[in-house]
Order: structure tokens, then C-alpha cells, then sequence
């Protein structure tokens, strides 16, 4: 793809550099997930050449944390002077409702986009989609990656770029301190991933390079979500995951204890586990007592005790002691990763940790630039040179 690559005058003469912008995006079920590299090491030739729709770009991208009513940059996420692609600069992380794509197309008209030449390599289903749409539109080159294989890809290159970006709890039910470490992650041996997007794939992963998607399920972050909605009257994420935080789902569920005051002793179920999810709800008197909170929290523990139980038997079946838990379902849910924390414990009596990961819902959109890098530059090397300073 050599049309696609340039030299810089001063500096940077040796190596050829695909042309900016570098992007990578994963257009999902639920959000669009885009990556931007700002390089910081552009030289004065470069400077001059920009041009002034890139140089708005990059200032607009850089300078906000909201775009309009629905983007946001997770500044909190961004990898500062980091080397991608031989270059120096900043990796931000942006998301939009994917409902809003075709607005998004739209604003990338306005902007100008339209009248550049440049490539994205982009993912999840909305890669497909929404092609169309794109490429009439924004007349840019497209390349579909698959969502799976990006995912891969973007966990590999993050997880060594960032020392600290997988963790794990060490007591999940401490609520004044669950102890949260990071976890020192070796790819080299196997390991369950489990996504949860909208739905949820979970693959065995052998090495960076094999891995295969052992099943999946269609009861995922948009269930979660749909579901509150609906109970609650909820009207966003932020706000469903607010209200599970301060409910009991107690109040909602029926426990083991609920149907045999204390423990089923014989089949090792103690009392306080869920016998029956929402099954205290055939009744009126409960159904008075419970408030939107509580039933926010049921359907937050609901989804949570299926990815469990799932993983969990995934993760027996294929012998593995770690699972990596990835997906936006995570953001800002930290009450989510202790219960999926304590529940591996548990029910694996202590033989499989669950590790988290801070850049939960990014890896696809990060997979497809590093993708870009490579085959843009034809460079494969720089996922063990990178480096966070
Ligand atoms: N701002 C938000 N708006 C909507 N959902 C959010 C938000 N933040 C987190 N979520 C949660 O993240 C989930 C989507 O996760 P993610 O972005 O990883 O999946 P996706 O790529 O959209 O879906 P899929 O991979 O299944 O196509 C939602 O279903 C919801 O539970
Ligand atoms: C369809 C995808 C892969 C889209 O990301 C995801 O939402 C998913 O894995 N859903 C679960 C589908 C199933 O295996 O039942």
C-alpha cells in the first residue's frame, strides 16, 4: 500500500510514515469506539503540509472532551507520548452512541473530510453497515478488519504499552478497600477473554497469534441495559449503572435461604445465593417494596451470575485459570468486576482469577490502527518496541 505512505523532509527521512490522520474504529451494536494518534514529533515540513482541515481535526479532537451532545473522549484513558508506527505522540479514546453514525458521517462532511485522501481500517458490524454510507459519502479507502481479531490485537499492543493496564481484586467484597493490584499478564499461556459488548463472545486465546471464539451469548451489556429501561424508565447507561450501584437485589431475587432457611447443605449451594433471579416478583407485596434501584441491581446481578456461570464453565472445560473480562459493559462498573471477582473465587474455590482491563471497550478500534501501521508501513516490529514514557 505503498500510495498510502510518505516521507517527511527532516528528521524522519529513512522510514516512510503512513499519511496522517491515524485513526481506528469499531463501529459496535451499542458504541463507536474511535482511536486517534496525535503525533507530537511533527516536524516543521510536516507542520507546513498539514494543511488546515487536518490541523482543525487534529485541534478539534484534542482540545474537547464532549463533541457535541453524545461524543466523548475518555481523557482519563489517554496513552500519553507513546511511539507507534516509528512516530511520538498520544493515543486519545473517543465514543459516540452508534445510533448516531450516520450524524458522525455527516459532521466529517461538514468538517471537510470528504476532500482529503486518506485510509481507516475500521471493525465490529457497523464496519460493515455502514460501508455504504461511507464511502459514498466521505469517498475515503475502508478497510474492514474482523472485530475478533482486532480485539486480539489491540490487547496485545495495550496490555504491553501499559504496565498497569490489567488488575485485579484482591478482596471484591471489601467495600471500604477491594484492593485493586495490577496484574502482571503474560500472553504466553492460555486464557479465557470474555467481551461483553451488547452481547458477548468469549474465546480460548493460546497466543497473540491463535485463538478461537468458543461460544458466545445474546445476554450481554445490552441486556442489561434494555432491561433497566424498561423497568426503571431509565434513559442512559451512566444512569442504569448509578442506580444498580445504590439497590439490593434481595429485595428482587429469590435466595437459596428464601426457599430453605439457610443452605441446600447437600449440593454445597450456601443460603445467600440466588435460587431464582426476579423470582420474588410474582408477588404484589414484593413488588411494592421493591424500588427502581432494586430492580436495577437484579438485572445488573441477573446478567452478571449467566457471564459467571458461562465463564466459569468455559474456563473449566478448557482448563485455564485466568479470564480477562473486556468490553464497555465495564466502564465506570466497578461494582460489576467484583461480583464477576468474587463469583470466579468462589465457585472455583480460588484456582481462577478474573482480570480486568483499564481500557475496557478500546482493544478493537486500538487493533485496527496498529493493523494500519503494519500494513501501511509494512512494519510488525514496533508491538515489542513501544513504549509509554
Ligand atoms: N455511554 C454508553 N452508552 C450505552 N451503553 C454503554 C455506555 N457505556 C457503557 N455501555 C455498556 O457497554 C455496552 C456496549 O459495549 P461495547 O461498546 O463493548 O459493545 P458494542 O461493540 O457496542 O457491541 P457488540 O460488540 O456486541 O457489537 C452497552 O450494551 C452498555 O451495557
Ligand atoms: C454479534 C457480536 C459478535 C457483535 O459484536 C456480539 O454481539 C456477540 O457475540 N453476540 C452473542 C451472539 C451469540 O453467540 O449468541
Amino acid at each position: 500500500m505503498s500510495s498510502n505512505t510518505t516521507s517527511s523532509a527532516s528528521g524522519h527521512e529513512e522510514k516512510a510514515y503512513p499519511v496522517f490522520p491515524w485513526f481506528g474504529i469499531d463501529i459496535g451494536g451499542t458504541l463507536v469506539k474511535l482511536v486517534y494518534f496525535e503525533p507530537l514529533d511533527l516536524t516543521a515540513d510536516e507542520i507546513r503540509s498539514e494543511g488546515e482541515i487536518l490541523m482543525n481535526i487534529r485541534r478539534y479532537l484534542t482540545s474537547n472532551r464532549a463533541y457535541g451532545e453524545d461524543g466523548v473522549r475518555d481523557d482519563e484513558l489517554e496513552l500519553s507520548n507513546i511511539e507507534l508506527g516509528g512516530r511520538r505522540g498520544t493515543l486519545h479514546f473517543i465514543r459516540f452512541p452508534t445510533s448516531k453514525m450516520m450524524n458522525f458521517i455527516d459532521m466529517c462532511v461538514m468538517r471537510n473530510l470528504h476532500t482529503l485522501t486518506f485510509q481507516i481500517f475500521a471493525t465490529g458490524g457497523g464496519a460493515y453497515k455502514f460501508e455504504k454510507d461511507i464511502v459514498d459519502k466521505l469517498q475515503i479507502s475502508w478497510c474492514k478488519c474482523d472485530e475478533l481479531d482486532t480485539l486480539m490485537k489491540g490487547l496485545c499492543y495495550i496490555s504491553k504499552l501499559n504496565s498497569k493496564e490489567c488488575f485485579y481484586y484482591e478482596e471484591p467484597q471489601n467495600d471500604a478497600n477491594p484492593n485493586k493490584h495490577p496484574f502482571v499478564f503474560d500472553i504466553k499461556h492460555p486464557f479465557l477473554l470474555v467481551n461483553i459488548g451488547s452481547g458477548i463472545s468469549i474465546l480460548h486465546v493460546e497466543s497473540e497469534s491463535s485463538y478461537r471464539r468458543i461460544t458466545g451469548t445474546s445476554i450481554g451489556g445490552g441486556t442489561f441495559l434494555g432491561l433497566c429501561c424498561l423497568l426503571t424508565g431509565c434513559s442512559s447507561y451512566d444512569e442504569a449503572i448509578q442506580l444498580a450501584s445504590e439497590g439490593d437485589s434481595n429485595k428482587v431475587d429469590k435466595l437459596v435461604k428464601d426457599i430453605y432457611g439457610g443452605d441446600y447443605e447437600r449440593f454445597g449451594l450456601p443460603g445467600h445465593i440466588v435460587a431464582s433471579s426476579f423470582g420474588h416478583m410474582n408477588s404484589l407485596e414484593k413488588r411494592e417494596q421493591a424500588s427502581k434501584a432494586d430492580l436495577a441491581r437484579a438485572t445488573l446481578v441477573t446478567v452478571l451470575n449467566n457471564i459467571g456461570s458461562i465463564s466459569m464453565m468455559c474456563a473449566q472445560t478448557e482448563n485455564v485459570d485466568r479470564v480477562l473480562f473486556s468490553g464497555s459493559f465495564l466502564r465506570i462498573n466497578e461494582v460489576s468486576m467484583r461480583i464477576l471477582a468474587y463469583a470466579m473465587d468462589y465457585w472455583s474455590r480460588g484456582k481462577i482469577k478474573a482480570i480486568f482491563l483499564e481500557h475496557e471497550g478500546y482493544f478493537s478500534a486500538v487493533g485496527c490502527l496498529r493493523q494500519f501501521i503494519m500494513d501501511t508501513n509494512n512494519d510488525d516490529t514496533d508491538l515489542t518496541n513501544s513504549t509509554q514514557k
